[in-house]
């Protein structure tokens, strides 16, 4: 069965400073993947490069089989960024943001059609957002515009969601809509790799999970059970510190692969 994602031996960085220097990764059809790690580490950075967002300096990937040189069907991948860029002027209501997601289906040139309209409203309800339509994103709070963009990358159809960091900043409410929409994204088949800080309710989904420490991956395996006070219900810490994505890995044993170059 060809990867969703092959990451082997990769190195990027910005400006002269490599971040990654030997990261290897695969993401089979189906895998659920938290990336996780300190602050800084790199974990946007190795979803971006995947992405192509940031260049390759050494190494090799490949989306779906593709070389990510080559590779075109990037409708196939629907991208969650941190958060919406902030003060873009633009304003946009729910509906329109969500609409974008269809882009790359349809074409800049071709007006959206039944499909289109019926992927957004779909993507939408999907999130619990369904009556904030036709709202200016403005007016949502930070937690239901994480929404309207996992929205929109749901209305693209993907096969992939690559999600940075969906649950930062977001209240108790939006985490769980979102945790129910990530398990209806992976139960129909669909493949996700996430940037996590901790990972509350979507905990039970989780399959996987790589930690990126030193420009490499240092652990890799599947989650442990919940334990400690993280894990308790009503835990609706949204703000994690430091201190606390240093427990989170301290959690995470390294059962299936250590890495130690
Ligand atoms: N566009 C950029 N230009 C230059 N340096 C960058 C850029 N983006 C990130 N970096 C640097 O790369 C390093 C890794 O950043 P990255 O965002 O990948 O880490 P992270 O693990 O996702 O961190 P966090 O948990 O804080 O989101 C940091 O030192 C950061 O300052």
């Amino acid at each position: 069965m060809t990867n969703v994602v092959e990451v082997r031996h990769a190195a990027a960085g910005y400006d002269g400073r490599e971040i990654l220097s030997d990261v290897s990764l695969s993401v089979a059809p189906g895998d659920v993947v938290a990336v996780l790690g300190a602050n800084g580490s790199g974990k946007s950075t190795l979803i971006r490069t995947v992405l192509g967002l940031v260049p390759l300096r050494r190494g090799e990937i490949e989306l779906f089989g593709t070389p990510q040189r080559r590779f075109r069907q990037w409708q196939r991948i629907g991208y969650v960024p941190q958060r919406l860029g902030a003060g873009s002027g633009v304003p946009a209501t729910v509906g329109e943001v969500v609409a974008s997601g269809r882009l790359a289906r349809r074409g800049i040139f071709h007006f959206p059609g039944a499909a289109d309209k019926a992927a957004v409203r779909e993507a939408l309800s999907d999130v619990g957002l369904l009556d904030r339509i036709g709202d200016p994103v403005s007016t949502l709070s930070g937690g239901q515009q994480q929404r309207t963009l996992i929205a929109r990358a749901l209305a693209g159809k993907p096969d992939l969601l690559v999600l940075d960091e969906p649950n930062a900043g977001v209240d108790a409410a939006s985490q769980e809509a979102f945790a129910e929409s990530l398990t209806r994204f992976a139960g129909a088949g669909g493949t996700i790799m996430l940037v996590l800080h901790e990972l509350g309710p979507l905990r039970p989904l989780i399959g996987r999970g790589v930690v990126v420490h030193d420009g490499r991956i240092a652990h890799e395996g599947t989650p442990p059970e919940p334990a400690g006070h993280h894990a308790e219900p009503g835990h609706d810490h949204v703000h994690p510190h430091a201190d606390e994505v240093k427990a989170g890995i301290c959690e995470w044993a390294p059962t299936e692969r250590t890495k130690a170059y």
